[in-house]
């Protein structure tokens, strides 16, 4: 098969980097809309839109109390300091009431943005969840052109910098927002004219956030999307790890690698230099600009002693303006990385699933299987089944064979439903597979892949597989894939834990645990592909016996280049170029005289 072959696919597969596809953009800017993004945080956030309308409701009245400071200020300046009247009672009750407001809002604040972290983390635990659970609805041609680190990238990374997001767009900036509003709504009531006066030179802080926006989003972009393809690059290796080290690829990673990191490097520090020189130095020069203009503004009129209060209050509100709008141009970067993950986000969630009409009605009896007709091609130009016409009664015990190439697993993986054949159909009992429910199709079918993969759990979940199956189920299948007795012979028995961090099984004994899995489900139907390859004569020896046992009660499915292991099929399928070539017992194939599989035997046996 293939390194990129139809059933290995549902696994990660080690995409050497000049096969890399490009889909989602690799290593170019990405282009992203803040709409997108905000659209995203929306659908995420629904359900919890009534506590968000609270939460800034009370920010709204926390922003109003802060605006009631610089006017009580102003009062005590001009009731109090300049006529210099000390009386104490309504002095106390200014400050109090100042201190009260101040203590009241920032109180209000905190309890109002732990509230919003909260519903931005349940957004984003909902949002990744959707995701993953998006993925694995994708039809499998969607996993043909996306490369494992990219999508692990997507769900890992990407929504957390989705939670970034909302931290920058509820936290600061809505919030930030709402400081400014009340600050100008104060001013505009204590002098509208000089309130215009202040208003008018926001825009110029606008103006600094869309020329810092235009000489940082390249960088931002670029930088981001590196670090994709650097977690991409990680993934692979680790999936490859055998094949990167015994084909001593390990220096060229190691030092494709290292240049994607300083290209990051580099993108990283072009936008903190874009920050450093055109940021900070032209916000600050905006506050100086600011105060000056006002300070001007009152050397225009009058300075009564009534003025100096007002003078205290707008000094007061200018540091509520700009200090907000620093807040939020300083995270300006930050917002870029989580508005381009979040279009990135929502692309992925919007690639279509496949469709279907399922029938509730049907069921899978007896397990016949009907190609009908079948044309396939991964793409157009390429045919790989050709008018493929076979009938498998019930229960019989099916081989497959042919040359490297000419559609075996694609013809399984059509079984499996991973692709839809462009013509022609797959009947199940008479029935359109396609048309069969997910959960009817699934309990029919069971797969033995040609690499087996254990999750990291114990001997139990691993033939569970996340599927209600009491203990009894899950022993009586171990027995039937003859992995009984070395199972329970396990330190820890079906308790023993594998995968990741577990027990090391042998490639034999893994191929026995898939095989156990397959049979727990009671499948009408059971596909091998290639489960002998990579095992030894005893152990293929035992999975024959096992197949040997389920004759007539499963349908059997088996492709093998190995065929000793089909030898005692009812009927061995010969594929050439994706056309049905041969077909017969093993007996019957081999009296064709120069015929396929009479070559492919003894040419097997001149190997061994
Ligand atoms: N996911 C895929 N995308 C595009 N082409 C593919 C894909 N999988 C297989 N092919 C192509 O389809 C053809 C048939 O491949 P398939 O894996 O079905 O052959 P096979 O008979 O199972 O081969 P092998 O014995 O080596 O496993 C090959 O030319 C292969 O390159």
């Amino acid at each position: 098969m293939p390194a990129n072959g139809a059933i290995n696919n549902w696994r990660p597969a080690l995409t050497p980097p000049e096969t890399a596809s490009v889909k989602d953009g690799k290593t170019q800017p990405e282009s992203h809309s803040p709409r997108e993004a905000l659209a995203l945080l929306a659908q995420a956030a629904a359900p919890e839109r009534r506590g968000l309308t609270k939460g800034l409701g009370w920010l709204v009245v926390a922003a109003a109390l802060e605006a009631i400071g610089p006017i009580l200020g102003k009062h005590f300046i001009d009731a109090h300091v300049l006529p210099r009247d000390f009386s104490l009672a309504p002095m106390a009750l200014l400050l109090g009431a100042m201190l009260l407001a101040g203590w009241t809002a920032s109180l209000l604040r905190y309890a109002q943005l732990r509230r919003m972290a909260a519903v931005a983390q349940r957004s984003v635990l909902r949002l990744r969840e959707q995701v993953y659970a998006h993925v694995l609805a994708q039809p499998m041609a969607f996993f043909d052109r996306s490369i494992t680190g990219q999508l692990l990238s997507r769900i890992t990374n990407d929504t957390d910098a989705v939670n970034n997001l909302y931290r920058q767009v509820l936290f600061v900036m809505l919030d930030s927002s709402i400081v400014v509003a009340g600050a100008l709504v104060a001013m505009a009531w204590l002098d509208w004219r000089l309130m215009l006066i202040v208003l008018a030179l926001v825009p110029a802080s606008s103006g600094i956030i869309w020329l810092y926006q235009r000489a940082s989003s390249g960088p931002v972009q670029k930088a981001r999307a590196l670090r994709a393809e650097l977690n991409a690059q990680m993934a692979e290796s680790m999936a490859g790890m055998a094949m990167l080290q015994s084909a001593g690829a390990a220096q060229r990673f190691a030092s494709r690698y290292e240049s994607a990191n300083r290209a990051q490097l580099q993108a990283r520090v072009q936008e903190l230099r874009a920050n450093a020189w055109l940021l900070r130095p032209a916000l600050d020069l905006l506050n100086v600009l600011l105060i000056v203009t006002v300070i001007y503004g009152f050397g225009q009129r009058e300075l009564s002693g009534m003025e100096v209060g007002l003078l205290y209050a707008f000094l007061a509100y200018i540091a509520r303006v700009v200090e907000p709008l620093i807040q939020i141009t300083m995270q300006f970067s930050q917002l870029q990385q989580a508005l381009v993950a979040a279009s990135r986000v929502r692309a992925l969630l919007r690639e279509p699933s496949e469709p279907r009409s399922h029938r509730p009605d049907l069921v899978v009896g007896a397990g016949a299987i009907r190609f009908e007709h079948l044309n396939f091609a991964y793409k157009p130009e390429q045919p790989v089944l050709r008018d493929l016409d076979l009938d498998i009664p019930a229960g019989s015990f099916v081989g497959i064979a042919g040359h490297t190439g000419s559609g075996k697993s694609t013809l399984l993986a059509l079984l499996l439903r991973f692709y839809p054949p462009q013509q022609g159909r797959i009947l199940i009992d008479g029935q359109p597979l396609d048309q069969l429910p997910d959960e009817t199709f699934h309990e029919a079918l069971g797969l033995v892949p040609q690499e087996p993969y254990l999750i990291a759990g114990s001997v139990r979940d691993n033939i569970r597989m996340g599927r209600a199956i009491p203990d009894a189920q899950v022993e009586a299948a171990a027995r039937a894939a003859r992995a009984h007795d070395f199972l329970s012979a396990l330190p820890q028995g079906y308790d023993s834990r594998l995968g990741d961090g577990g027990l090391a099984v042998s490639t034999g004994q893994k191929q026995l645990i898939a095989l156990a899995r397959a049979l727990a489900g009671n499948p009408r139907i059971l596909l091998l592909d290639e489960a002998t390859a990579n095992i030894d004569s005893a152990t293929e020896a035992q999975v024959g016996e096992a197949l040997r046992a389920l004759r007539g009660r499963v349908t059997v499915i088996a492709i093998a280049h190995r065929l000793s292991t089909i030898r005692e099929a009812d009927q061995i399928v010969v594929l050439n170029h994706g056309r049905l070539s041969e077909r017969g017992t093993h007996e019957a194939l081999m009296a064709i005289d120069g015929g396929i599989y009479q070559r492919l035997v003894q040419l097997q046996a001149l190997e061994e």
